[in-house]
């Protein structure tokens, strides 16, 4: 760890926290970041040579693996052309046209450069597209970073303990309504209070910024049934989901259909993009057509375009999905096996690609029961398995992912380690 903490001290230097995004700096498990050279399929080497099996993903775009080959070179062929036009080019039409097809709620979508820019437009037309003020979070859900959004919000935030951003004045937050997440009878009595108040409900279909917490029966359908009866719109953030969890995210797998969907992540293939589509009507209101306004100067780059497209087509070869599923269910339950054999209370749960690991004795469904697991455990555990050269997301309340390069020998390579993790919990 000689030229990692030398880096890191360096990095604080001129970096706040010695990190551009907060959630990389280990605030709440302590110790030094490893500082990444480079990656390749399920692994990273940090600086000093340290390979792990990697679990964070990017945080979720390296479904195919870090630096698959065939998107290193659609960026590369791309990259020669022109980093960058300010003006429309045919491939961001055909990433249109292959997310439309591929989402059946999607009949236009408009590409921005991150998840976040992807909700807080959505709210915006969702704001100008019902003439509404109000908008439904829950709590422990992230989406972005945006103001109105950063109340209770989940992953850093939560991690660091303060859910509620400061520099954003009350008044930009006072018309959005936090409710709890599954929690139907709280959605129900809001919407009786200000039905015809209420824009649009944003909501994680399956959450992962609280760790992963799946909808209960009922929760999703509704949403969907509170939204149609007041004519707000629902908005599915699939920023992490999407194409994660399944062909057609959590939208394909549970059939409840969102007028607006927020995508990211995998949609770039680990370069940076995001977009946001749905209804036609209400994608009308955006401008140049409608008097909603939304832009950005590197809106649907090509080198992201090129990235994009290719891991998307990757993504529609047959069985990738039941692989993917398969290979995340072998971890968590390789995972749950190792802790009971150590007598640790633990639990697991995944959906597709993305998986949950709770120090709690049952899977949770709710925020409060995340926040009631044992966190010190967890950090202990994190540590362990760090440092035998297995990397979670470094936090107690972030989702992790598994990518296709997690190949058999890679999951049983991990569940070895993390029962040598487990063991040092209850030595
Ligand atoms: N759950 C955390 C993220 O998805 C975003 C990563 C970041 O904030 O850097």
């Amino acid at each position: 760890m000689i030229r990692n903490a030398e880096l890191f001290e360096r990095a604080c230097r001129t970096i706040p926290g010695g990190v551009n995004s907060p959630v990389r700096a280990f605030r709440s498990v302590g110790g030094t970041p490893p500082f990444i050279e480079r990656a390749a399929g399920p692994y990273t080497w940090d600086a000093d040579k340290k390979q792990y099996i990697d679990y964070v993903g990017s945080w979720g775009p390296a479904i195919l693996g870090h630096a698959h080959p065939e998107v290193i070179r659609a960026v590369q062929e791309a990259a020669v052309n022109g980093l960058s036009f300010g003006a429309p080019t045919e491939a961001e039409i055909e990433l249109a046209e292959m997310l439309v097809h591929r989402l059946p709620s999607i009949e236009q979508v408009r590409l921005v450069s991150s998840g976040t820019e992807a909700t807080m437009s959505a709210i915006r037309l969702a704001r100008g597209y019902t003439g509404r003020a109000k908008i439904i979070k829950f709590e422990g859900c992230y989406h972005g970073h945006a103001d109105s959004l950063l109340v209770k919000a989940g992953s850093g935030l939560l991690t660091f303990g303060n859910p509620t951003s400061a520099g954003v004045p009350p008044e930009f937050t006072s018309h959005t309504l936090v409710l709890d997440y599954n929690d139907i009878a709280g959605v129900e009595a809001a919407f009786k209070q200000y039905g015809d108040e209420i824009a649009c409900v944003i909501v994680e279909p399956v959450a992962g910024n609280m760790n992963l917490v799946q909808p209960v029966t009922g929760f999703l359908q509704a949403l969907r049934d509170q939204c149609t009866r007041h004519g707000a719109v629902l908005i599915f953030d699939e920023v992490m989901t999407g194409f994660r969890v399944g062909p057609q995210g959590v939208q394909g797998r549970t059939g409840i259909v969102p007028d607006l969907t927020t995508l990211a992540k995998v949609i770039g293939g680990g370069m940076p993009i995001g977009a946001f589509g749905g209804r036609r009507d209400i994608m009308a209101h955006i401008a140049p057509l409608g008097g909603v306004y939304q832009a950005g100067t590197l809106s649907g780059n090509p080198v992201a375009v090129a990235a994009g497209l290719t891991t998307l087509r990757l993504l529609a070869e047959p069985g990738f999905y039941e692989k993917l599923e398969a290979q995340t269910g072998k971890l968590v339950q390789g995972l749950r096996a190792a802790a009971a054999s150590a007598g640790v209370p633990f639990s697991a749960d995944h959906v597709g690609g993305m998986f949950g690991l709770y120090f709690r004795d049952t899977v949770p469904t709710t925020l409060a029961e995340v926040s009631a697991s044992d966190t010190a455990a967890f950090n202990k555990f994190f540590h362990a398995a760090l440092v035998r050269g297995v990397s979670f997301a470094p936090s107690a309340f972030e989702a992790g992912f598994v990518s296709i390069a997690h190949d058999d020998d890679v999951i049983a390579r991990t569940v070895a380690i993390a029962g040598e993790a487990f063991a040092e919990l209850n030595p």
